[in-house]
């Protein structure tokens, strides 16, 4: 079936030739100034600078992927994240066309049955059969077509056409820019503080891991020959990459018979499924396409087309030029499934007021008595937080020991091992806190909205039963008692810490400036004195901006105080520590990479025997294998046998085609070692087009501060967001609580 979708006629207006260059057509508010294809970049600023460079290269990988585009990059939203932006009204035209050729593409029907690889044209024969020879090998495995296409990745990382090295290594997000769980390391996820998140974070971990080691890497891996990954770093790169940008189709129950509909980027193995007629499953890594982002309220879907010979971003209704391109990555997930999946929360998530847990049912009955008890637990642990946050400032630092008499009230609930014994703090002391106003009445339609379905339902007695409310109820408890509970006080260490951090511009995604805020005002800065200090020179170079977007000075002011002047309970990430096979909090949404028994399956049925050398950790969590789990890189019988099978291969001569070949990997190989372990990408190979001038340019540490996917892009960016989502949801709760008090 031919795809009838009407390609777009692109005239590059700058140049007055006919050319598919979106930006070559219509300026858009982040290319800053000319439009020209040869502007001067020396007077940029270096951010400004990156970014064009930036644009230079995706009309460079257009023309070289042969992409048709409308669309241009662009830094949009409250966020500052990079993403797509629409270079002209569109009203029903493709936005993106990307030929599947041009694309990376795993194909398996549903029963497991056939299963073949779409690599680049330029991959030599025997290459493409080696890596189908693994994709059998692993098909039983989860998420093994997330592997299969970070092989495909990585070699086309090194051994590519030029556009494809310079996309993967200028426009894909760096190892440290990547937001995906996998790549948080054990400090991001004690920031974080959400067990549940620091599990799953580990599991991927440990796929990772076993991924590298069994088959990724050049020195232990079953396909070694490639020299596809010599770090552990290199293999989390590939396999984030994939996870957070990969689309999945699943097309008709007959092949062919209908277009594929993209179920989000990412694996969504298990998740989803379910409610589509079963039918081959391609999963796509599509340059361009790639760079939407996510929105509750997309303006575009991603299809594959009907002959399976196009993927394409459509928009669902007419855009306007300059407007953010997004795409809704599947299935209402709530900020905690984002999170899980993604790695970031999106703002004013709407899935967020109806929480469906995938252990949920596993939760013991509520009762409103349990709840109300854990909720005024809940209001006096904060209690104590703010007091202890007035007494750091009052005193210069340091722990408040008294405010609270013991004994005064006895009642309350036990959370994770600690009784509060606390003055009576309950919801109408917390409603008296004038500062907490502003901030609350922004929840109160939601509220209004779930008092109203759960107040019908009240049974007598004061228990809930019905479903709707139960899954509410028991989202809320397991969401907000068991995990928020936690995260709610942060260490005064670790808080300092981060907050020197990323004031002293040590931290990525968090350059110096506009960006970050703390307010040198607030007691709990002065009594830090460095942090105050770099506050105060952070606001004599420019103004200071909300870290928290779309929130009002009072909340400003209170997230800095929060970061600065918190303490209490301790981190309880478990990050490091092996993750159980089974648990309470140990599914997830949907069926989770790594920590998956397919996976342990795996590493369990390993040999023991260690594989060659240590895998280096740029996480630092520790080797894995430490439980004594057998999750160390032993060899499995899969390895062996796919190495066996690779033996009479020719893979030890780098594939060579056109300019590239052999010296490529020395080129890019140098290249890789002249950037540093910063960069998640090897050098672009050819020269063709150096590296971005800004990085040079912006001199020693600039670079560093510099982020290629947003200003405000980052795990610890995403973390802090996520903990002030699930305080926000906190409070909903909080007054729902308060509200089942009253009744
Ligand atoms: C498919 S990529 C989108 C393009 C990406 N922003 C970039 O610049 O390369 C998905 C990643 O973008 C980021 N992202 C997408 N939508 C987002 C949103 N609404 N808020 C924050 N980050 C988002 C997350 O890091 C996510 O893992």
């Amino acid at each position: 079936m031919q795809h009838s979708l009407p390609l777009p006629r692109l005239v590059n207006s700058a140049c007055g030739t006919k050319c598919r260059r979106a930006s070559h057509r219509t300026p858009v508010s982040f290319r800053l100034g000319s439009n020209q294809c040869t502007a001067a970049t020396a007077s940029l600023a270096p951010l400004a600078r990156l970014q064009r460079e930036q644009a230079r290269y995706l009309d460079r990988v257009i023309d070289g992927m042969d992409i048709d585009s409308l669309a241009a990059l662009g830094f949009h939203g409250a966020d500052d994240i990079r993403g797509l932006v629409a270079s002209e009204a569109v009203r029903s035209a493709s936005l993106v066309t990307v030929p599947l050729s041009s694309t990376l593409a795993v194909s398996m029907d549903e029963d497991g049955g056939q299963l073949s690889i779409l690599a680049p044209p330029e991959m030599p024969p025997n290459v493409k059969k080696a890596i189908e020879v693994v994709a059998g090998l692993i098909r039983d495995t989860p998420d093994h077509q997330l592997l299969i296409l970070a092989v495909l990745l990585l070699w086309a990382r090194k051994y590519g056409s030029t556009a494809w090295r310079e996309y993967c290594t200028e426009l894909l997000p760096p190892f440290r820019e990547l937001s995906c769980l996998l790549c948080y390391t054990p400090g991001e996820l004690s920031t974080l503080q959400l067990p549940h998140l620091a599990e799953e974070a580990s599991r991927q971990h440990d796929w990772a891991r076993w991924a590298h080691s069994q088959w990724l890497s050049s020195s232990s891996g079953a396909l070694r020959r490639l020299g596809l990954a010599e770090r552990l770093e290199d293999s989390m790169w590939a396999l984030a990459v994939v996870r957070s940008r990969a689309v999945e189709f699943q097309m008709g129950a007959t092949a062919g018979s209908g277009s594929g509909s993209g179920s989000g980027f990412g694996s969504n193995s298990g998740f989803g499924r379910a409610r589509r007629p079963p039918g081959p499953i391609v999963s796509v890594l599509a340059p361009v396409v790639d760079l939407a982002n996510h929105s509750n309220d997309p303006n575009c879907v991603i299809q594959l087309t009907t002959d399976r010979s196009r993927v394409v971003l459509l928009p669902q209704r007419p855009v306007a030029a300059g407007e953010p391109l997004t795409v809704d990555y599947g299935f209402d997930r709530s900020s905690l499934e984002l999170m899980t999946d993604y790695g970031f929360v999106a703002s004013a998530n709407p899935y967020d007021g109806e929480v469906t847990l995938p252990d949920a049912d596993k939760l013991a009955p509520l009762d409103l008595s349990r709840l109300r008890s854990a909720a005024r637990s809940l209001l006096r642990r904060r209690q104590r937080w703010r007091r202890q946050q007035q007494a750091v400032g009052a005193a210069g630092g340091g722990e408040e020991e008294g405010g609270e008499a013991e004994g005064e009230e006895a009642e309350g609930g036990d959370l994770g091992g600690e009784t509060w014994l606390l003055a009576g703090a309950g919801a109408e002391e917390v409603a008296q806190d004038g500062d907490e106003d502003d901030e609350e009445a922004g929840f109160s339609g939601r509220l209004r909205a779930a008092v109203s379905l759960l107040a019908p339902s009240a049974a007598p007695g004061g228990s809930y039963s019905t479903p709707a409310t139960q899954r509410i109820i028991a989202g809320l408890w397991h969401k907000l008692v068991r995990h928020c509970a936690d995260s709610l006080p942060t260490s005064l260490e670790s808080d300092r810490a981060m907050l020197g951090d990323i004031l002293a511009g040590r931290i990525s995604g968090f350059a110096m400036g506009p960006e970050i805020s703390i307010d040198p005002a607030t007691p709990a800065a002065a009594a830090l004195p460095t942090v105050a200090a770099a506050a105060a020179s952070a606001a004599a170079q420019g103004g200071l901006r909300a870290a928290v977007p779309g929130r009002g000075d009072a909340a400003r002011a209170r997230s800095a105080a929060a970061g600065v002047g918190a303490a209490g309970a301790q981190p309880t990430a478990a990050a490091g520590s092996a993750a159980p096979a089974t648990g309470e909090v140990s599914g997830g949404p949907r069926g989770r990479v790594g920590g998956a028994d397919g996976v342990r399956d795996q590493k369990q049925a390993g040999s023991g025997g260690e594989a060659e050398g240590v895998v280096e950790d740029p996480l630092g969590f520790g080797q894995p294998g430490s439980s004594g789990d057998g999750t160390s890189s032993g060899a499995s019988p899969e390895a062996a046998e796919a190495t066996e099978a690779l033996a009479g291969s020719s893979l030890a001569a780098p594939p060579t085609h056109g300019s590239q070949g052999a010296a490529v990997a020395s080129v890019v190989g140098a290249a890789a070692a002249a950037r540093g372990a910063s960069s998640g990408g090897a050098g672009s190979g050819d020269g063709a087009m150096q590296a971005p001038a800004a990085n040079a340019a912006a001199g020693p540490g600039a670079a560093s501060s510099l982020c290629r996917t947003g200003r405000r892009a980052g795990r610890l960016y995403a973390a802090l967001r996520a903990r002030v989502e699930h305080k926000q949801l906190l409070q909903v709760a909080e007054e729902l609580l308060g509200e089942y008090g009253r009744k």
